[in-house]
């Protein structure tokens, strides 16, 4: 079985409170982007094995949300070994959560291959334990999170027809520390709300950027050049570093980001 677990990106992201567990309480929304990894799961004799191939994923197996994903719901489920093998195609500490998608889209993939009466609901507690973005990537749709990340509402934005630029400058953020590094105060708007009206620009923004983008200079010149090349909305996606810009027409990347990594591509499902 071969599976396409994809990216996301937040538009506006607000962190509201620390929480006694030690992670924060969030408001944001997340939005589907057909970039995607490949991810091949097949029964096997013996013993779970992995292999990757393309960008290099730090740590060990056991590390791999692939792994942990599979020892989860091993756990409560009957299920043979497997054989997986996941080419790396999303850059990883880039706020575009592809990990937490290899991790949903692994028990996903589990539950079709060998017909676990699971529901994507019944997927969320094991999600869960994941990552906090992974509760997400069950559902592939935009959505409000509120919580961690993982409570989610469906809304009814949607990025279809236009034209996404996403640049990965190479600079790896730890989200631990994007965390540390952020002051939570109430939100400034109602993200459910705003996310329906037009003037994106104005109105909605990502906490992060406040104290990220001291840091690195570049990320927001990057923005910047984002809505000097027609962007109507641009903004950091989660704790960095990759900028994204939403266009209405096609655009090409500049010869200047020839050293960073640059996807780009019209949405075409909601
Ligand atoms: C920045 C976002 O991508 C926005 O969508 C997410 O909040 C990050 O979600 P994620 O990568 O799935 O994060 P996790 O793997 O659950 O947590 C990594 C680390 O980030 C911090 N963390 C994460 C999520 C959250 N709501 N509060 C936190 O403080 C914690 O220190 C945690 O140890
Ligand atoms: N299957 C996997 N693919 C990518 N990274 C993985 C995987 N399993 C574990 N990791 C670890 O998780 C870390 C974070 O990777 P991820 O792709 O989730 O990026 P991220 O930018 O932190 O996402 P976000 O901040 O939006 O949640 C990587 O540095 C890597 O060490």
């Amino acid at each position: 079985m071969v599976l396409f677990p994809h990216a996301k990106i937040n538009i506006g992201l607000y962190i509201t409170k620390k929480r006694k567990d030690g992670f924060h309480d969030l408001e944001t929304c997340f939005f589907p982007v057909p970039w995607t990894d490949v991810l091949e799961i097949t029964p096997s004799e013996g013993e779970f094995t992995f292999s990757s191939s393309g960008l290099d994923i730090a740590g060990v197996i056991e590390d791999n949300l692939c792994y942990k994903a599979y020892e989860l719901l091993r756990k409560d489920h009957q299920m043979p070994p497997v054989h997986i093998h996941l080419h790396k195609i999303i850059p990883m500490g880039a706020g575009l959560g592809g990990g937490s998608s290899d991790a949903a889209f692994t028990l996903m993939g589990l539950r079709d291959l060998f017909q676990l009466p699971l529901t994507n609901e019944d997927l969320q507690p094991y999600a869960a334990k994941l990552g906090s973005d992974c509760a997400f990537f069950l559902s592939n749709q935009a959505a409000f999170g509120k919580g961690k990340g993982d409570k989610l509402s469906s809304i009814e934005a949607s990025l279809k027809g236009k034209f996404l630029v996403l640049l990965y400058p190479a600079v790896g953020i730890s989200t631990a520390e994007a965390y540390a590094g952020v002051t939570p105060a109430k939100a400034p708007v109602d993200l459910r709300k705003a996310i329906l009206k037009a003037d994106w620009k104005e109105a909605i923004s990502n906490d992060f950027e406040k104290s990220i983008f001291p840091h690195y200079p570049v990320l927001a010149s990057l923005k910047e050049e984002m809505y000097t090349l027609g962007a109507s909305y641009a903004a950091m996606s989660g704790s960095g570093s990759t900028i994204f810009g939403i266009f209405d027409k096609k655009i090409d990347p500049p010869a200047r980001w020839a050293d960073y990594t640059v996807w780009s591509g019209w949405v075409e499902k909601d």
